[in-house]
């Protein structure tokens, strides 16, 4: 891992944890900055998503109290007992979870909350445990504010249709929103490696056996092993912990440095497919640094198209690239296609893979 360069630090006005000086991490401003309100906001985002596939939003409309308040429920839930949480455990994949990511052996060292934002998706199980154990007014922070991240979304994609050039400006945003849409939310809480961690108990080898050398000397675990999103785009917030890094497209990873009040956006698999590959997904991951005096909580928004939605490059973008053939890369599937095939993958797979057209 690569720390960012002072440089770079001083443009973002921020200082991560973790910063290292290297000869090999010079280069600027990661993540990219975006106003939401700024007139060339949708190149810059587009840019951004090209060079990075992952930018920071400012001005972003998002009232500061809203993500607080539901933060503060998500803090109160986690610091439940073990056997309350677990009543809403295993996940399936929504529920309560704790170590285990996904079905595939996948651990590190986190404990989350994945819930369906729209329909009635979830298994009953999840259910009763949404309706009681997490009780009336978590219920009401997480739907206000889910309410202002998916307006948020909306605003995103349809600034990323206008900086592709597309006219018809809902083209992506009314996927995420059609009303059989299949977004899913996520509370991941990171516990300080000094904590008793729930489920530090086990004294997990396969958790210490995640542990991440960075080179200068300290010791990391894997909050959340590197992985793409499959989906059209995540937004997330997190506390003013960091551990969030991203890779960049010349294999590097960098720290990005936290900050509660501003959202940070990964372009998932599908959004790559639909742009055939121009703005392609971001490998992230999570690392738990051991002089973090304070969890890491993080909220993510996964902004997904109905099931039965096909999903393939947009035909605008082909056109625009006929004089180079306007083939598409990839085979075309259904967002539940994808989905259920992901599912079946470890978190750091090349998911898409199974669905390139080899040229
Ligand atoms: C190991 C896995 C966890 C995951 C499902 C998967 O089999 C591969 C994709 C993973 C991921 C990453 C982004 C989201 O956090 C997530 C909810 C998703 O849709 O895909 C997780 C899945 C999960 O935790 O169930
Ligand atoms: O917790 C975080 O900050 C990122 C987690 C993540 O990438 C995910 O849940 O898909
Ligand atoms: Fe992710």
């Amino acid at each position: 891992m690569v720390g960012l360069p002072k440089s770079a630090l001083d443009h973002l006005g921020a200082s991560p944890i973790g910063t290292r000086k290297s000869p090999t991490n010079s280069f600027d401003g990661v993540p990219d900055v975006v106003d939401l309100s700024a007139a060339d906001a949708c190149f810059r985002i587009v840019r951004a998503c090209e060079e990075y596939g992952f930018f920071k939003v400012v001005k972003h409309g998002v009232p500061p109290e809203v993500s607080a308040r539901l933060e503060e429920e998500a803090f109160g839930f986690f610091g439940l007992p073990q056997d309350v949480k677990e009543e809403g455990g295993p996940p399936d994949p929504f529920g309560y979870g704790t170590r285990m990511i996904g079905l595939n052996g996948d651990v590190g060292w986190v404990e989350f909350l994945l819930l369906p934002t729209d329909r009635g998706n979830a298994s009953e199980k999840a259910n009763s445990f949404f309706h009681g154990c997490l009780g009336e007014s978590f219920r009401r922070a997480m739907e206000e504010y889910t309410a202002r991240v998916k307006e948020l979304t909306v605003e995103v994609l349809e600034l990323i249709a206008e900086g592709l050039g597309i006219k018809e400006r809902d083209v992506l945003s009314s996927m995420a929103m059609d009303e059989r849409n299949d977004g899913c939310f996520r509370m991941n809480h990171y516990p300080p490696l000094k904590s008793k961690a729930p489920h530090e108990h086990s004294e997990s080898d396969t958790m210490l056996g995640s542990t991440m050398n960075t080179g200068d000397g300290r010791r990391n675990l894997v909050g959340f092993g590197e992985h793409t999103d499959p989906q059209i785009i995540s937004v997330l917030r997190s506390n003013d912990t960091a551990g969030l890094e991203i890779r960049l497209r010349d294999g590097r990873w960098v720290s990005v440095p936290s900050d509660q009040s501003s959202f940070f956006v990964c372009v998932g698999d599908t959004l790559q497919v639909l742009t055939n590959g121009r703005l392609r997904s971001v490998k992230h991951r999570v690392l738990v640094h051991d002089v973090n005096e304070r969890a890491r909580l993080s909220m993510i928004y996964f902004g997904s198209p109905a099931r039965d939605k096909k999903i393939s490059p947009l035909p605008w973008l082909l056109k625009s690239e006929e004089e180079q053939g306007g083939k598409s890369m990839y085979k075309e599937f259904t967002w539940g296609e994808y989905k259920d095939s992901a599912y079946k993958t470890n978190l750091s797979h090349d998911r898409l893979s199974l669905f390139e057209i080899s040229p």
